[in-house]
């Protein structure tokens, strides 16, 4: 049982800041919607039929990147599950922001600004420092108490996620308390027969330390997706190579690249590899190539190969527990879904346990028409589920329950 305090002890007629988690895949500049606007929905409508005034703080992709939107498109989303509507100002804590705060009536909503558009939210720092910033100190005048729902940005230091609880009232909203409990059984739960892990995804820098840290708990790793090809970099292959703006491989391969090759010293037995890859062939559909014969870093590989998916159904099979963390190709699109989705379905065909977590990689359960009941739990945390089952504690965690302690 978590000891933080929950929304049900936050007093009548609040003005509430809650922290949700809205990160979300953006196709042509459009937030996609997904099960991170259905869950948080719960919370802020059970908020604002309570009377509460509800103040939502969401982030959206990573400065530099792609994905890194204004969040004016999310609050409409957010509005469609919520039934009720959701005002939005391009403002996190300057004077249109805070007129829109005070200017708010029982039970109505507002969403502010991507908080990474704000200089105070993204440097990882103590929650001491992030308290002390102008975005913490301007925005908690403004309200009564802080709600953080965020259990899947749980593992960043950010000023929306750890800074709060230092000066504020402090709640965990419900999605927090089902995903910290739902995460934490499972990571002291014990497995008779093998774990595996499937690893794939873009934030290969999550993941490898994850990979280390969880050296007694899984007993083989499945890899694909960025994470699977810097591996297979390790292993001499020359692939892993950048496309278009988004740099997934190179900064990756240099920031993690010690870590990757002891890890792959160390756990070489227990990791598994892509045999193949697939990628745009000349007729513009899906090609695949063997790795042994990849000579020149020429190509970006988008999924892994036919061979793999077959390669890597018997280990699943054979598993008492599976982890899936990431996905092994950008299923988004059809031509390269066939990896994540292969394995998935082998997952849903066994009866061991089974997590699927990341709130891109959950989206393909029902992209695909998998049916979620063939999974013990699917998370719409990624980085965080699989850091808790480390034992490691989670940051913006660890200071809702110090608040508590204080309260
Ligand atoms: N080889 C690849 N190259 C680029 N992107 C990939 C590759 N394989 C998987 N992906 C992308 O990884 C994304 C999921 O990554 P990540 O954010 O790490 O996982 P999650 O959000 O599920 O935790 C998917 O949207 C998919 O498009
Ligand atoms: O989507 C998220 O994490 P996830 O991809 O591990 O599920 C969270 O919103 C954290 O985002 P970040 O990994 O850019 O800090």
């Amino acid at each position: 049982m978590s000891t933080f305090a929950t929304i049900d002890d936050l007093p009548a007629d609040s003005r509430v800041l809650v922290r949700l988690d809205l990160n979300s895949p953006i196709e042509e500049g459009h937030p996609q919607d997904n099960r991170r606007f259905e869950r948080h929905a719960e919370t802020v409508r059970e908020l604002a039929d309570a009377g509460h005034r509800v103040v939502c703080l969401a982030h959206q992709g990573r400065p530099g990147r792609d994905d890194f939107t204004s969040l004016a498109g999310h609050a409409d989303i957010l509005a469609e599950h919520v039934g009720r509507v959701v005002g939005f100002v391009a403002d996190t804590y300057g004077d249109e922001a805070l007129d829109a705060i005070d200017a708010l009536d029982a039970g109505e909503i507002l969403l502010l600004e991507n908080t990474r558009m704000c200089d105070d939210e993204l440097p990882e720092e103590s929650p001491e420092e992030k308290a002390e910033t102008e975005f913490v100190r301007t925005l908690a005048a403004h309200v009564d108490a802080y709600v953080n729902d965020a259990y899947s940005a749980a593992h960043r230091k950010h000023a929306s996620l750890v800074g709060f609880p230092l000066v504020l009232p402090s709640y965990a909203g419900r999605v927090m308390e089902t995903e910290y409990e739902a995460n934490t059984a499972i990571a002291t739960r014990e497995f008779d027969g093998p774990v595996t892990m499937v690893v794939g995804g873009t934030k290969a820098t999550d993941v490898i330390g994850v990979m280390d840290a969880l050296d007694d708990r899984v007993d083989r790793f499945l890899l694909g997706g960025v994470a699977g090809e810097l591996f297979l970099r390790a292993a001499g292959h020359p692939v892993g190579h950048d496309v278009g703006e988004m740099d997934l491989f190179d900064e990756q391969w240099e920031r993690n690249r010690e870590l990757i090759e002891s890890v792959f010293d160390d756990r070489g037995d227990a990791i598994r590899l892509a045999t193949d890859l697939a990628y745009v062939g000349e007729d513009g559909g899906r090609a695949e190539v063997a790795v042994n014969d990849i000579d020149e870093k020429t190509e970006g590989f988008l999924d892994v190969g036919s061979e793999t998916v077959a390669d890597y159904e018997p280990p699943i099979r054979e598993s008492d527990a599976v982890f899936v963390k990431g996905a092994l190709g950008v299923f988004e699109d059809e031509r390269f879904a066939d990896g994540t989705v292969g394995v998935l379905e082998s997952i849903a065909e066994t009866d061991c346990f089974s997590v699927v977590g990341g709130g891109d990689t959950s989206r393909a359960i029902e992209m695909y028409g998998l049916d979620e009941g063939d999974f013990s739990h699917v998370s719409i945390a990624g980085g965080a589920y699989i850091r808790a089952l480390t034992g490691e504690p989670l940051p913006a965690v660890e200071v809702l329950e110090a608040a508590a302690d204080r309260q």
